[in-house]
């Protein structure tokens, strides 16, 4: 498992609108067909997100039991929410992990993420093993601009 790759063609890009004085990231999150987030945390930030277009499903889990959290069973799956256009969803690192999938494999999605507090790492975990490791979170543009010279897209 690695942050992230050299194409990246499968991950959507985030775009921040809005840094709220410091207090919130407000970003559009663009997502390609069949484009997927890995499991991750919400680096216990609140997150709210509401779907602006196209549809995508969210897969929760329950954190990986024990320090090592690795396991041979594999990451349980607790929950899983269909998001279509105007549907909303919150969730913070209480309430488990998730990982956000655009099942289309013709239409993109766009969704509207709301991060209080703003965070720049979260952590990923490998669906088989439980295993993680903290990732930055990067933007592929900000305030309509594309960021030059960051990494592309997003670890997460
Ligand atoms: N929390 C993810 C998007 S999602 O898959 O919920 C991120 O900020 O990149
Ligand atoms: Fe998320």
């Amino acid at each position: 498992m690695q942050c992230s790759d050299t194409t990246q063609s499968h991950k959507y890009t985030r775009n921040l609108v809005d840094e709220g004085n410091g207090k919130f990231n407000l970003m559009l999150l663009c997502w390609g067909p069949s484009h997927t987030s890995t499991i991750h945390d919400h680096a216990d930030a609140h997150c709210f997100m509401k779907m602006l277009a196209g549809s995508l499903q969210e897969v929760r889990f329950e954190w990986p039991k024990g320090e090592e959290a690795e396991t041979e069973e594999g990451m349980v799956e607790i929950d899983r929410n269909v998001l279509k256009p105007n549907g909303v969803c919150y969730i913070n690192d209480s309430l488990g992990l998730h990982r956000v999938e655009n099942a289309s494999h013709s239409e993109g999605a766009v969704s509207l993420h709301l991060y209080c507090p703003p965070f720049s790492a979260c952590q990923i975990f490998d669906e088989r093993t439980g295993k993680k490791m903290k990732c930055p979170v990067t933007f592929w543009s900000k305030f309509g601009k594309k960021v030059e010279n960051g990494p592309p897209k997003s670890a997460c």
